[in-house]
Formats: C-alpha cells, structure tokens, sequence
C-alpha cells in the first residue's frame, strides 16, 4: 500500500471516529433532553394551571405564562437543531466525504487540505474534518483544475493555487479507490456513477457536479438566467442542486418557502422530489403552471392530460395565438383606465331565485366611483359599498320583531345549530344579537357572492378586452376554460377586479422553460417582478405548439435594464455515446455538436414491421434481448398509447408512454414505435425523434411499419 493512501485511510478512520463519536453524544443529549423536557412540560402545565385557579392578578399570571411559552419555544428550537445535526451526521456516516483538494494560498503558510462532502462537519476542537459542498472553498474542487484557480467569498476573488486535487470512493469508513485529477483524464468517478440503471426518482450529483454545472449552480450574480442545454445535460440537476445551494448560502434571507419550481407535468414533480430531502433540504413549493393557475381560479381549468393533447397538435387556431401572445399581456396591463359598456358587466345577486341586489344598483354603484381611477380601484369601491350596505341591510332586518319572533320559534335543536347552545336570555338586545347570527348564517352565500365577485361578469371583460386587442369576436365557449384562457383570465383579475396575492418568490425556477408561450412568461414576469428566474429548456425538444424561442424569452426578460445571462451546456451525460450520436443528428443547431460522456455502448437497432398485429412480436424480441430489465416504449401521440397498453397486463417488464409525457424522465431501454416515413415527416417530429431518442439511457430500439422515416435515415448508413 501506497503512503498516500496509508494517509488518506488514516485521515477517513480518525474522521469517521469522531462521526460516530458525534452521534453517541447527540443522540444521548437529544434523548436526555427530550426526557427533561417532558417532565418540563408536566410542570409547566402544573404551573400554569395552578397559577390561574389561584392567583387574582392575571397579569401577573398571563406573564408567566408568557414566559414559560417562550422556555418551551426555545427547548422546541434546541432539539430540531439537534435533529437536525444528527441527521446531516448520520447522512455523512454513509459517506463522510467524495473530495479533497490541496489549497496553497500564496503566501508563506504550507499548503493545505480541504476535505468535500454532503455537509460540514468539525470536532470538538472546532477543527473543519469536512466541508460543505456549497461553501466557498468547495468551488475549487468543482473548478476542477490544477495550478492557478481562484474562489469567490463574499465577491471578493481568493487566488489560490491548487496542488492536488482528489476524488474518493468512500462507503462508510472503508476507503474502495480514490483518483488524482493530474493522473486520470477520464473522470473514473463521474463514469461510475452514470453507469447506474435508471431509478423511479431523481438522485443528487453532488460528488459529481461538473464545471459548466457548477457555474449555474453557484451563478447569483444574476436576476435572469437562461440555459439552454442539450438533452440530458443535466438541466434538471442543476436546478436541484442550485436551489440546495441557494438555500445554504443565504440560509439568514430566504428559506424554501421563497423559493417555487414550476415543472412541466406531475410525474415530473414525483421524479425530483427525493433530490433536496436527500442533500438535508426542504422541498419547496413545486408545481405545474396549470396547477399553479388552478389555485388561482374560481373555476375548473382543462385537465393535464388534455392540455398536452391540445399543445401537441400540428397547429392552433387564430384566438390562442391571440392569447398566448405577450403583447396580449401587455395590452390588457396598459389598458386598466377602460370604459367597458356596462349593459352586460354586472349580475344581480340572487338568494334562492329572489333577487336580493340588482344589476342596476351595483351599475349605479359602479357610476359613482371616481372614473379617473384604475378599474380595480373602481371594483373594490363597489365591493365596499356592497358588502357594507349587505351590512347594513341584516343589522336593521335584525332590529324587526318578524325576525325577533322567529328566534323565540326555532327549536332546540335549531338554536343549537344556529348558536352552538340553546338561547338563556330573551331581552330585546339579545335577541337582536341571535338575530344578526342567524341572519349571517342563513344569508352566507350572498356574502360570499359578494365577496368572490359573483357580481361581475369577467368573461365581459375578456371579450372586451380580446377584441380591443385582435380586432375580432372571441367566439370560442369557455367551458371548461383552457390554460390559455386561464392565463389571460387572471391576468385581467390582477389589472381590473382584485390584485392576486402572491406569496413573495425570491427564486422561481422554471423547467422546460421553451415549452411556456409567451404570455405565460409574461404573465409570471408580471406576478413575480421582484423574483430572480433561474430557466432552464432545450430548444431541440420544443415539441408542444406552445414554445418560444429562446431568443424571444431573453427579449421578453430584457425589461427595466435587467441583464438576461445565458450559458449553453453541450456535454449530454445520459445516454451511451452511440445514443448520444443518434440524437445528436437530429438537433437543429448544427453549428454546435453534442459531446457524448458514456462509452459507445451498442448502436441503436431498427426493427421493421408490416402490420400493428405485429407490434407483440416485435416487443418480445426486443425483451428477449434484454435479459429481464424493463423496457419503456414510447409512442408519439395518446391514441397510440391508449391502443398499446392494452397489449400488455400490468406484471410485464413493459411500461408504456407517449413523448409529451415523459419529457425531462428517463429509462435504461426504450423501443421507439411506429418511426414510419408516414408519421414522422415535420421539423416537429424531429424534435419529438431527439426527445424520445435522448430519453433512452443503455439501449435505443426503433421500430416502424413498412418504411423507417426519412428523418431516420442517417441509420440505415
Ligand atoms: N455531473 C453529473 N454527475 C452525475 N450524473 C449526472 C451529472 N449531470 C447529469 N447527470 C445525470 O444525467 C442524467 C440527465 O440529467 P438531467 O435529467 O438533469 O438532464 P436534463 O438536461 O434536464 O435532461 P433533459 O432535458 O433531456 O430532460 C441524469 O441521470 C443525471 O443524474
């Protein structure tokens, strides 16, 4: 055995002793004070209680009580943290540490050794044994280079030089291999780690995280990012791992709660979600935008799966082109001094088929308010005046002796209903008190039409509004409302009805950013002004008729002197090199090519069939090669999907999916259906081929019927 590496098993055994030792004592602290704590608690609440039943002056027990609520926030406070502590040690024991690097800080001192893992760690001398991925020492690891390299703290540049840089192999306290970075050209490491078979969830890549990643990760110079990366570049991860770092490295500003990751369909928020628990992160709000819109709502918008059948056809009709243009956006927020013609803008509010206020009076309501204000200043003055003349209306009505009568008639179990226990006192004064309730209770809904605006017709303003826009009549029923609707609709709920209220953003990280139209980047530009975007998308798999070129999303971010920094990631860390050639042909940009990491691996094969009644057969073949892994096959559109499923029970090794779903996942085997000269012949399905193709990990089949696509035929060389 080498003396380095007698040093290096020297340097893990000595780490992980004092891991373990960390562990006796925290969890005997945590289980010593949970134990005090709890008869802590018995004797607070003995306190307290006795405080109450036996001392006149209140405040001086309510003080106390004050007091003691505060001991047992801060005992609550103590054992998180140690929770939280145990667990980032427990997390290390697996693997204490992946990398080191040897720091000369050009200056007198000797050189010096920094160990890189998932969390710090430091002995009871306060000695760092390990660093944090995320702190700022740790960028020279990811630089991954030797001599002059320099680190950001706080943006000031540390030059440093690096002598030695090292990756490990570590299980627990056993040292299995390590590489020098100046010894090994291949990165041993990264190779390794991608040769796993594909998993039902995301994994971190932070022992792994290569230098362009890097950069995005740590980028926070920035308010607007856009990264436009080839498939399996690792987009995703680097989302993931940006967010860990985000929230490490401004731990005193912002928590996850500031931060929202809008993904492109749910299965996807299933694949990711173990990625930040596993780095000792919080997941923060992550959802679709149709999810997100649905939250705002009233009403019931399209399902997921018919938004992707409605964006995955050849072509739109003139209206939604209207409505996912961002001027569309700009046109109605510029527009908020609009006189709308009031015949058809209000409703009446009705009780039980009585009308209780009429159109006309809110319309003379509405007359009142200053017309030299913005329309939503307009609205909630008459949402005031309603809600305070509904007001009004109950206390008189409560003050009658019609009503007084029916509270002294209500039975028992009623006055229970209505008040919770039966009426003890009679007087005149209380009665009008049960009166009001009652009549609170019963007219509820009004109150609530009031309240959610059941008065205004919105779709009034829509059509208005569309037509002042595009010169033409909105003819489509808006039932159930589409996205697209959706996103114009409130839109014109923030400038002219009620300002949405959204939770403060610090980062909003948005995947598959070219798949979004431009109204809907502008609508969230709109929503979250004061919120930094990370973006992330491949313009070769903008296969929805909804996407935007990239270079329209930087103009549209270009607004109020704010830079838009872009990078491009063109190394593909998923699939086999053979795969990775494979798409590689079809991506549109040929000026830039895809550089594959994996090894060769076998080319992809094609299978040709006559018929569909063949489809089985040529399943079987495929399976029969496999040796028992599973097999995705991906189909281009639902119909196909909904036909080919029913080929298969649920105990096969065969998962069937059409490409609009399983965009940004991945699979060790894919068998591609159906590329026939027929059904693949636009520049779209050449981006539907490079986003199936770059789905598959070890093994691509593709099989068509009679003739292969000639999008394919670069294969058949
Ligand atoms: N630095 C890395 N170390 C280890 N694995 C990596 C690294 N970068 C990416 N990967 C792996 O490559 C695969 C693709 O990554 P990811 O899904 O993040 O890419 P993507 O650019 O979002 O892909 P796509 O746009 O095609 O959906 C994943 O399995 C990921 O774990």
């Amino acid at each position: 055995m080498s003396e380095q590496k007698r040093q290096e098993e020297k340097y893990l055994k000595m780490t992980y002793q004092q891991l373990l030792h960390t562990q006796k004592t925290l969890s005997e602290w945590l289980e010593e004070t949970k134990h005090s704590g709890q008869s802590m608690m018995s004797k607070i609440t003995e306190d307290i209680k006795l405080n109450v039943d036996g001392i006149s002056d209140k405040l001086d027990s309510f003080s106390q009580i004050e007091m003691k609520n505060r001991e047992i926030d801060q005992y609550n406070i103590k054992i998180r943290n140690g929770e939280i502590t145990l667990d980032k040690v427990e997390r290390l024991l697996e693997k204490p540490y992946f990398g080191k690097i040897k720091v000369d800080f050009l200056d007198e001192e000797e050189p010096e050794s920094f160990y890189i893992g998932m969390h710090g760690f430091s002995d009871e001398n306060n000695d760092n044994l390990i660093y944090d991925w995320r702190s700022p020492i740790a960028e020279l690891f990811y630089n991954n280079e030797l001599g002059s390299s320099s680190y950001q703290v706080r943006g000031n540049t540390i030059e440093t030089s690096i002598e030695e840089r090292r990756q490990f192999v570590i299980e627990k306290d056993k040292l299995l291999t390590y590489f020098d970075t100046m010894v090994s050209i291949q990165d041993d490491v990264l190779l390794s780690a991608l040769a796993k078979d594909d998993t039902q969830k995301m994994q971190d890549i932070t022992a792994t995280i290569q230098k362009e990643q890097n950069v995005i990760i740590r980028d926070t110079s920035t308010p607007y990012m856009l990264v436009n990366g080839v498939a399996g570049s690792g987009k995703t991860s680097a989302i993931m791992q940006r967010i860990a770092y985000l929230l490490y490295n401004m731990q005193d500003e912002i928590t996850s709660d500031d931060v929202l990751i809008l993904s492109p369909n749910k299965a996807f928020i299933q694949y990711v979600s173990d990625v930040l628990p596993s780095l000792g992160e919080k997941n923060p709000r992550n959802m679709t935008l149709l999810q997100f819109a649905q939250n705002y709502m009233g009403r019931q918008i399209e399902s997921e799966e018919t938004y992707f059948k409605r964006i995955s056809k050849e072509s739109v009709s003139k209206e939604t082109t209207y409505l996912r243009d961002d001027q569309f956006i700009h046109y109605i927020k510029n527009n908020v001094y609009h006189e709308f013609k009031k015949d058809r803008l209000f409703k009446d509010i009705m009780y039980r088929d009585k009308d209780i206020i009429s159109k006309e009076q809110i319309r003379q309501l509405f007359d009142e308010t200053p017309q030299n204000s913005p329309h939503v200043d307009r609205i909630q003055g008459v949402k005031q005046r309603l809600l305070s003349g509904w007001n009004q209306r109950l206390i008189q009505q409560s003050r009658t002796k019609k009503i007084h009568d029916q509270v002294i008639s209500l039975t028992e179990d009623q006055q229970e209903k209505y008040f919770g226990h039966l009426i003890q006192d009679d007087s005149e004064k209380s009665l009008t008190r049960y009166a009001e309730q009652l009549l609170r209770k019963k007219y509820k809904k009004v109150t609530q039409q009031i309240n959610r605006y059941r008065w205004l017709n919105q779709e009034v303003l829509f059509h208005e509004l569309f037509e002042g826009f595009s010169g033409s009549i909105y003819k489509r029923q808006m039932s159930p409302i589409t996205l697209d609707e959706a996103i114009v609709l409130l839109t014109i709920k923030h400038f002219y009805v009620e300002r949405l209220t959204m939770p403060n953003m610090r980062f909003v990280l948005v995947d598959e950013v070219q798949d979004y139209t431009p109204a809907q980047l502008q609508f969230l530009l709109l929503l979250f002004p004061k919120s930094d975007f990370t973006m992330v998308g491949d313009e070769n798999q903008a296969i929805f008729n909804t996407s935007t070129p990239f270079k329209q999303i930087k103009t549209l971010f270009s607004v109020d002197d704010k830079e838009v920094t872009t990078y491009q990631l063109l190394t593909s860390y998923r699939s086999t090199g053979a795969i990775t050639k494979a798409f590689n042909e079809l991506s549109l940009s040929k000026n830039a090519t895809i550089v594959p990491i994996r090894p060769q691996g076998v080319a992809p094969q094609l299978i040709k069939y006559n018929q569909p009644s063949e489809i089985k057969e040529v399943v079987a073949n495929v399976l029969s090669q496999l040796d028992g892994e599973k097999l995705t096959v991906l189909v281009k559109t639902e119909h196909e999907k909904e036909i080919i499923e029913t080929f298969f029970d649920e105990e096969t090794q065969v998962h069937v999916t059409s490409i609009n779903l399983a965009k940004g996942l991945e699979f060790d085997n894919v068998l591609l259906l159906n590329a026939s000269a027929a059904h693949f012949t636009t520049i779209r399905d050449q981006k539907i081929l490079y986003t199936a193709f770059s789905r598959a990990m070890n093994h691509l089949f593709i099989g068509y019927e009679k003739s292969l696509t000639p999008l394919l035929a670069y294969l058949e060389k």
